[in-house]
């Protein structure tokens, strides 16, 4: 069935010495879709991902990965699914060519490995061991090496960390291919722009469950609520300056987000607020939440 999903998780829990680190998480991505996990350190993101492939056994729940299960059917599996893991995974004494040659090998109608090459910058260091690659032309072997079969899915922990503008690029145009292709994409980050750019479906977990799931723009809308964004001196009492169904915070020290109804007369009632105390505004603007909005919104400021 073209419906059906690539990917099916219900009820996972993961515990680790007595502690769910996955506690009750459920989750479904489909072909022709990228789908983005977020969440902060240490919500269970990669733990999830790893029973999926099969890497770690789930003590409840159950997992389908392509109608199957990954423990079992993992022979099965390995050639419809792609892996790349955040160490990269990779084995470390060979070229870098010649271990995506060697991955390319075990698949019955590999990728083009020239056009691979081309397409992720891979040539300037395929004589190059694996070892000696820097942090983000490991990152880009390893997604080609997860590619490189044809995968129906394909699993991308925190694919473009670390690397440079420039092959954050290319890795976002082979994801977007990749989904057009059918192929069902599933990627975790840190990065709220990559999600924001990339994801059909976005699931934010906090503490091993699944806290918001949805489009971006399910996530971001909230009526037609808009956020306010004023940079000005520091400790000023904007709320004195607001009507009611405005919450101000100040993040940092001079830099103020008023999120609620925001409308045309409150950036009069503001401005005019700041003339009268001979405060000038160095930024103002007005926009929609952003999904680090929403994402801190939802799982707080704290660090984990
Ligand atoms: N083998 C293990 N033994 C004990 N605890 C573990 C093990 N693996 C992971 N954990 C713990 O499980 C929790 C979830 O870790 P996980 O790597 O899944 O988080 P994550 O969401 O991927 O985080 P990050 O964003 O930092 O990559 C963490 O508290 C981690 O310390």
């Amino acid at each position: 069935m073209p419906d059906s999903p690539a990917l099916e998780i219900s009820g996972l829990v993961k515990r680790y010495g007595g502690r769910a680190v996955v506690d009750g998480l459920d989750l479904v991505a489909r072909p022709g879709e990228v789908t983005a996990v977020l969440g902060p350190n240490g919500a269970g993101k990669t733990t999830t991902i790893e029973c999926c492939e099969g890497l770690r056994q789930a003590d409840e729940g159950t997992v389908r990965v392509l109608g199957r299960d990954p423990l079992v059917d993992a022979a099965e599996l390995r050639p419809r699914v792609g892996v790349m893991l955040q160490d990269g995974g990779l084995p470390t004494g060979i070229r870098a060519q010649d271990m995506l040659a060697h991955v390319a090998r075990m698949y019955a109608d590999p990728r083009d490995l020239g056009e691979l090459t081309e397409r992720l910058g891979l040539g300037s260091f395929g004589r190059t061991t694996v070892r000696r690659l820097s942090g983000g032309q490991r990152q880009r072997l390893a997604l080609a090496a997860a590619i490189v079969g044809r995968p129906e899915l394909v699993f991308l922990d925190e694919p473009s960390a670390g690397m440079d503008p420039q092959s954050r690029h290319a890795v976002w145009d082979l994801v977007r291919e990749l989904r057009d292709e059918g192929v069902a994409v599933v990627l975790t980050t840190h990065l709220m722009d990559e999600a924001e750019d990339l994801a059909d479906h976005v699931a934010v977990i906090d503490q091993g469950r699944v806290i918001a799931q949805g489009s971006v723009r399910d996530l971001v809308s909230d009526g037609d609520d808009h956020t306010l964004r004023l940079d000005a001196s520091p400790g000023l009492d904007l709320g004195a300056a607001l009507g009611d169904g405005l919450a101000v915070t100040e993040p940092s020290p001079g830099s103020y987000v008023v999120v609620g109804a925001v409308g045309p007369t409150t950036v009069a009632a503001l401005t005019a607020w700041l003339a009268e105390r001979d405060v000038l505004a160095t930024r103002l603007t007005v926009g929609r939440r952003t999904l680090e909005d929403v994402f801190l919104d939802l799982t707080g400021r704290q660090l984990r």
